[in-house]
């Protein structure tokens, strides 16, 4: 089952297309990472998704509620955190959630509980002023969750932090997630994603260029293996024998572009079988930012 659906979401502001035909499908129980350059439409789709701007919600399912007929329910079922956290800066991070717990209930154990979630527990009797950047990102991740919602919608909620922040937050996605919670963020850098996403999806200039599982994404990743044989002659004959395509040769060495790691093995075997002496051989995988780039320089072709 899908947590979010949308269908062909799109947004016009003037004659500016901000969103075009987005159609999202965040499967439950996934960290779903959404992934685009600055001002490729992110916000937009999160405050779409939210309900915060004027546009209907005709074509946006959550939990398949519909956001034009069930906004409250889809309230009470979600929690967000969009650009800065919005808390009481004069108030301490337990005090703010207690603010909270007069609209919501649960009382203190439930305060004792979503404090050790966000690992703010030392920090309680701090005024929320005085937290660093990646703790007052936890107390408005912890606002978020208060209302033990099925789905959190974070835009950018890595933004500034540094390495020990994400690192932090990174962990209590997991931890979250593990809690049965969809996670739905996005980034504008696949780094930040690539740890802790399950799924992904990527959009540039308010058009989805993927979707889907990371592992999907990975799938047309090709390896560059770099062989350096006793004799390279023999090993381009027997390579291009068995049907592998040598994409450089020297004197010394030879570097092959293969597929998926079956196709690795495939070559590897044939090197074994004939008893070719190798000296060196080095694998190297495009990452996921190259293929992140990949994509979307097609899309400005
Ligand atoms: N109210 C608006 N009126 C006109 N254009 C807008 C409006 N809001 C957003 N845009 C434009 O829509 C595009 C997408 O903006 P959006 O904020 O959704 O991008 P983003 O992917 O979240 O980028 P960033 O990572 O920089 O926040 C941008 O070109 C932006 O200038």
């Amino acid at each position: 089952m899908a947590s979010i659906v949308t269908h062909k979401l799109n947004c016009r502001r003037g004659r500016n297309q901000i969103l075009k035909d987005i159609s999202l499908s965040v499967p439950k129980g996934s960290i779903y990472g959404y992934l685009g350059r600055n001002g490729a439409g992110k916000s937009t789709t999160i405050k779409l998704l939210l309900g915060l701007l004027k546009e209907k919600g005709d074509n946006i399912f959550i939990q398949n509620l519909s956001l034009k007929n069930d906004s409250t329910k889809i309230h009470f079922i979600t929690g967000s955190l969009i650009e800065s956290p919005c808390f009481y800066t004069r108030l301490t991070v337990s005090e703010n959630l207690k603010y909270l717990d007069i609209i919501y209930g649960g009382g203190k154990k439930r305060i004792a509980e979503v404090l050790e979630l966000v690992d703010l527990e030392q920090q309680r009797n701090k005024r929320a002023s005085a937290l660093s950047m990646g703790m007052k990102q936890r107390l408005g991740i912890a606002i978020a969750i208060y209302h033990d919602p099925e789905i959190l919608i974070l835009d950018e909620p890595l933004n500034g932090l540094d390495p020990q922040g994400i690192f932090e937050m990174r962990k209590l996605f997991k931890n979250l997630n593990e809690r049965g919670k969809t996670i739905f963020l996005s980034s504008h850098i696949l780094g930040e994603l690539d740890k802790t996403a399950t799924h992904i999806g990527i959009i540039d200039k308010g058009h989805m260029v993927f979707q889907g599982t990371k592992n999907e994404l990975l799938e047309g990743v090709r390896r560059t293996i770099h062989i350096t044989p006793g004799r390279p002659e023999r090993v381009v004959e027997l390579l291009i024998e068995n049907g592998f395509s040598i994409a450089e040769k020297d004197e010394k060495s030879i570097t092959v572009v293969v597929g998926k790691d079956r196709e690795f093995n495939a070559m590897v075997q044939v090197l074994v079988h004939n008893d070719v002496e190798i000296h060196d051989i080095s694998s190297r995988t495009v990452d996921l930012e190259q293929i992140f780039m990949n994509l979307i320089s097609k899309n400005d072709e």
